[in-house]
C-alpha cells in the first residue's frame, strides 16, 4: 500500500504510518499540499495528515486542503508525542545556538525555549529533517527538536528530554482517501458548514445535533479563503449509528448554505 505523508521517515508521520500499517511503502511529500494532491491524483491509496495538536491547537488549513481536493477523512489516530532535543555526538547544551523543528514542535515547546531567549528557533519542513541535515552536515551549534527514532535513524545524541510544555502532548492525525470508503462502525463524522448571516442560524443548527443526540466533539470556524473574512465551521459529530446523522443532515439543510462532509469514520481512542 502506498501512503503519503508530509516529512521523511523518522517524522511523527511516519511513525503513525508504521502503527497504521505494516510495510507502507511511503511517498515523502515536503507540503500538504502536495501530500493532498498525491491521494486525489491517485498517486498513493492513502495519506496520513496531522490535523490538530493538544498544545498548538488545530492545523486549520489541512481541513481546507481536504475539501478543495475532495478528498476524505477514513480514519484517526492520537499519538502521544514526546520531543526531544538532539545534536550531533559530544554536543552540549550550552554549544547550542539554534534549534531548528517543524513549527507545531516549536510551538509545543515554548516554556522551554523561554529559559534560552539567546538560542535561534528556526522552522523547518518536519521534525526528522531537521535531525537528518544535522546529521549529513555535522553542523556543530545546532540542535533539532525530533522524536527518540529520530534520534536513532540520524545518529544523534538527545542532550534534552521531553521538551513539551505539558508531559501529555497528544496529535491527531487523520487518514484520508480518494473515496469515502465507509466502515461498517463507523462513528464519528467531520463535517464543513457555512451559514446564512441570520441571526440565531447556528443555535438553530446546534439545537437540531442536540435533538438528535449528536455530540460536537470539536467546533472551530475557519476561514473560507475564497471570500475574505467569511467563515465557516468545522466539527467533529459523535454518531449513535448513520441514520441519526443523515436525519440531522436532512434537517439542518435550511440553515446551511454549504455543507461538506470531509468524513464518515470509526473515532480512535486518545
Ligand atoms: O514534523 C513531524 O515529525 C511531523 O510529523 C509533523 C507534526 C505536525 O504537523 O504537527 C506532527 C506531530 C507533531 O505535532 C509535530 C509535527
Amino acid at each position: 500500500m502506498k501512503v503519503a505523508i508530509q516529512g521523511i521517515k523518522g517524522s511523527y508521520h511516519h511513525q503513525v504510518t508504521n502503527l497504521l500499517y505494516e510495510k507502507a511503502d511511503l511517498l515523502e511529500c515536503s507540503t500538504f499540499d502536495q501530500v493532498a494532491q498525491a491521494v486525489a491524483s491517485g498517486v498513493v491509496d492513502k495519506a496520513v495528515m496531522a490535523i490538530g495538536n493538544s498544545i498548538a491547537g488545530s492545523i486549520l488549513p489541512n481541513y481546507t486542503l481536504i475539501r478543495q481536493n475532495q478528498i476524505y477523512i477514513t480514519a484517526e489516530y492520537y499519538l502521544d508525542i514526546s520531543h526531544q532535543l538532539m545534536a550531533l555526538p559530544g554536543q552540549k547544551i550550552e554549544d547550542i545556538k539554534e534549534v531548528q523543528s517543524h513549527p507545531m514542535a516549536l510551538l509545543q515547546c515554548r516554556n522551554y525555549f523561554q529559559g534560552y531567549p539567546e538560542v535561534k528557533l528556526v522552522e523547518t519542513n518536519d521534525t526528522a529533517a531537521a535531525a537528518y541535515r544535522i546529521h549529513r552536515d555535522g553542523k556543530k551549534g545546532v540542535a533539532a527538536i525530533a522524536s527518540d527514532t529520530a534520534a536513532q535513524l540520524y545518529e544523534l545524541d538527545i542532550i534534552a528530554s521531553d521538551l513539551q510544555d505539558v508531559a501529555n502532548n497528544s496529535t491527531r492525525f487523520v487518514v484520508v482517501e480518494r473515496e469515502p470508503n465507509y466502515v461498517d462502525d463507523a462513528n464519528k463524522a467531520t463535517i464543513n458548514f457555512t451559514t446564512s448571516h441570520e441571526p440565531g442560524t447556528l443555535a438553530r443548527i446546534l439545537t437540531i445535533f442536540g435533538a438528535q443526540r449528536i455530540n460536537l466533539s470539536k467546533i472551530q470556524s475557519i476561514p473560507v479563503i475564497e471570500k475574505p473574512f467569511v467563515f465557516s465551521f468545522v466539527a467533529d459529530l459523535e454518531l449513535e449509528d448513520l441514520e441519526q446523522f443523515l436525519k440531522a443532515k436532512q434537517q439542518i439543510r435550511p440553515y446551511v448554505e454549504q455543507l461538506d462532509i470531509l468524513g464518515i469514520y470509526k473515532n480512535a481512542s486518545l
